[in-house]
């Protein structure tokens, strides 16, 4: 048995919406079991001829193309309404209403791609200016070690960590275009990036002198910067939407030996300081008087020496997964 569904209608000065709803008691018909379902109607002016459609068990939503822009007085070529046919007052605007809900599309258009330009601007200034700040110190940090050799690595910290400090402060941005949903990332790794480079960047480095002239510093240094000099240009080119496939495959590659041997340089630094400031007592913890005494910060120290390990598992299996889901979807442009 055939039956006719139930089709509500609206329109846009460019579309037609169709609402078709299968019942088996579409129009009092009250059968049951398996039926098919014919409607036809003769529009009451030129349609194009690619219909999109979407169906769900009960109903079907057809959107069919005007072939000319305008407002239609009534759908169908005969005046006489079909009794199969109902306005979709959920989707039903007058013509008036619906002027402005495209107004309000085109101008909601405009705000979407200018803040699209400004955050495009913004993420590539910032990469860019990180990636001339670590090709700075790895450049600097390399013809160093060709021209002075083993002495370079007693001098790192001189010469390299105003730029260190500035590219690292810099970096805290990083969390924030993660917390605000400016890139899409999660805001942990990125935090524990951020935070634990900066605890021995700072901390470590910058508040013991003692530690100042070890090579260490050359190590940590050059490990954060080889691969920033990668990372950087491969969200430069992001930021267009495009890739060169040799960078995409060293950014989501290099780390892999970088990463393990970045945090074992960074516990040897550590480790090294832990005796220099239970000597000082620098950023001890005092404690009450009845106590009598204070708590070194060695302690927090060997807390973090676990804590970065742990940053290291999270980070390693983050950045194992974007390695995966990078190769997996090759959706890019190549160059
Ligand atoms: C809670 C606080 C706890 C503190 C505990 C402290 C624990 C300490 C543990 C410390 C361990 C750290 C050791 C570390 O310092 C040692 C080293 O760095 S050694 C050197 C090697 N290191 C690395 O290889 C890591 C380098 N860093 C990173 O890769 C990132 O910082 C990281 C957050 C780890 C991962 O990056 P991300 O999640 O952003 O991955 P993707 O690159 O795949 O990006 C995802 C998408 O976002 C787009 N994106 C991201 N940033 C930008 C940007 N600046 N501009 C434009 N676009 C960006 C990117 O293109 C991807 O988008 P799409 O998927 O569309 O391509």
């Amino acid at each position: 048995m055939t039956l006719t569904p139930l089709v509500y209608w609206a329109q846009r000065h460019e579309e037609i919406y169709l609402l078709l709803f299968i019942t088996s008691d579409a129009l009092g018909h009250g059968a049951k079991g398996q039926h098919e379902y014919e409607f036809s109607l003769e529009f009451f002016l030129p349609v194009k001829s690619e219909v999109r459609h979407k169906s769900t068990q009960r109903q079907v939503n057809i959107t069919v193309r005007k072939e000319q822009r305008g407002w239609w007085e009534r759908l169908t070529a005969q005046e006489r309404k079909p009794v199969f046919l109902a306005p979709d007052f959920d989707r039903w605007l007058d013509e008036s209403d619906a002027e402005m809900e495209i107004q309000e599309k085109v101008r909601q258009n405009k705000i979407f791609q200018h803040h699209s330009v400004l955050k495009t601007g913004f993420l590539f200034v910032y990469n860019l200016v990180q990636f001339l700040g670590f090709s700075w110190i790895f450049v600097n940090m390399t013809v160093r070690l060709f021209i002075f050799g083993q002495d370079s690595l007693y001098d790192t910290f001189h010469t390299i960590s105003d730029v260190m400090f500035f590219c690292q402060i810099l970096a805290s941005v990083e969390v924030l275009n993660a917390a605000f949903g400016v890139v899409r990332t999660g805001v942990i790794p990125t935090l524990i990036q951020v935070v634990g480079r900066n605890f021995i960047l700072f901390i470590i480095f910058g508040s013991l002198e003692e530690m100042h002239h070890r090579p260490v510093v050359f190590f940590v240094f050059y490990l954060w910067s080889t691969i920033e000099i990668f990372r950087y240009p491969f969200y430069m080119l992001g930021c267009f939407n495009t890739e060169w496939k040799t960078l995409t495959w060293l950014r989501y590659t290099v780390w892999i030996p970088l990463y393990p041997l970045g945090v074992l340089a960074e516990a040897v630094a550590v480790i090294q300081s832990i005796p220099i400031f239970d000597q000082t007592k620098l950023l001890s913890i005092p404690l009450p008087k009845a106590i009598g005494t204070s708590i070194s910060f060695s302690y927090v120290l060997q807390i973090y020496l676990i804590l970065m390990f742990l940053g290291l598992f999270i980070n390693f299996r983050h950045l194992y997964k974007q390695r995966k889901r990078r190769f997996r979807t090759k959706k890019r442009k190549t160059h």
